[in-house]
């Protein structure tokens, strides 16, 4: 590659966005000193909507216009959260995810200004959250509360929590952190509590599939066990055919052994009907632990309960 090579960095246009986009900056330069890198904000349909985001087809608002950019060669490396990216659809033809960065904290917070726990929230009590998975957790563990429709991204939602369109907000506490806003969350949740989505936490950079010197540069930033991580749950994404609307959670780690954990749910959006599965398998194979967790929750019914959504 060129020494004065530059570098185009695609993103969505909200704060956290942003930042991401430019930590990735940051990292690359810092690699590759003679590099120049800038960032090309990019506004998505899904950043514009603010109604339900199953109007829009789903989570491919948030990457669509993305990922055009990078086909068109306006940007050479588009960073997504990979929690963003459609599972029920192979990503964009002609392009790769070259590295995932190393996870962050994959589990969800809650945010009272009176600073009560979730267990602490009085019957009633507003919680804002558009995010089926989301709701029908909290409609299984603390049917008391109530939860309001919230979106927008998470400088929009604690903006209206201050405004009280609600009185607590569930927001993850990795964007919480790339937005500087850590110091609002009030209690974390246990993944017990709070099964977080797939790809959480889990930053992907993405370029043309024929861009080998972007591919090769970014390389070196690519975290092993997030790569397996991701492909697991993305396989267990895919083989579920789960969309935005769909109540799938699920997390994989890496065992101190290297063995890879799946643990998947799959809820009626009442939260009354909770399938859940568990497995191991090779950190090698990630793609086959995916495809049996997603077979084992669907012999308990996931089918059923996944067409009852609509898309
Ligand atoms: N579209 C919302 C969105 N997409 C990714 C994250 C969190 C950061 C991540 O999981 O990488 C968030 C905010 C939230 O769910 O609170």
């Amino acid at each position: 590659m060129s020494a004065s090579r530059l570098i185009r960095i695609g993103t969505r246009s909200s704060p956290m966005a942003l930042a991401q986009a430019e930590r990735v900056r940051a990292e690359l330069t810092a690699l590759n000193p003679d590099l120049t890198a800038e960032i090309v904000p990019i506004t998505t349909s899904g950043d514009r909507w603010t109604g339900p985001l199953s109007a829009l087809g789903g989570k491919g608002a948030f990457t669509k216009e993305v990922d055009e950019a990078l086909l068109a060669g306006r940007a050479d490396l588009a960073v997504h959260c990979m929690k963003d990216v459609p599972g029920d659809r192979p990503v964009p033809a002609g392009t790769v995810f070259a590295a995932y960065l190393p996870r962050d904290d994959i589990r969800d917070a809650l945010i009272h200004p009176g600073g009560r726990t979730l267990d602490q929230l009085p019957a009633g009590t507003r919680v804002g959250t558009s995010a089926v998975r989301r709701i029908a957790q909290l409609a299984q563990s603390h049917p008391h509360l109530e939860t309001v429709p919230i979106r927008g991204n998470a400088n929009t939602r604690l903006a209206r929590l201050d405004d009280g369109a609600a009185d607590a907000l569930l927001l993850a506490v990795s964007g919480l952190e790339r937005i500087g806003q850590a110091g609002r969350i009030t209690e974390i949740l246990s993944v017990e509590t709070m099964c977080p989505p797939i790809g959480a936490g889990v930053l992907g950079l993405q370029c043309r599939e024929d861009d080998t010197d972007t591919a090769q540069l970014v390389a070196g930033m690519d975290d092993l066990d997030a790569r397996r991580q991701v492909t697991a749950e993305r396989m267990l994404l895919h083989v579920l055919q789960g969309h935005c609307n769909s109540p799938i959670a699920g997390h994989a780690h890496t065992e101190p052994d290297g063995r890879l954990s799946l643990r998947a749910k799959v809820f009626s959006p009442d939260g009354k009907t909770v399938l859940d599965a568990h497995e191991w398998g090779p950190g090698t194979d990630p793609t086959t632990l995916g495809a049996s967790v997603a077979v084992a929750l669907l012999r308990q019914g996931a089918q059923d309960l996944l067409n009852a959504i609509p898309h």
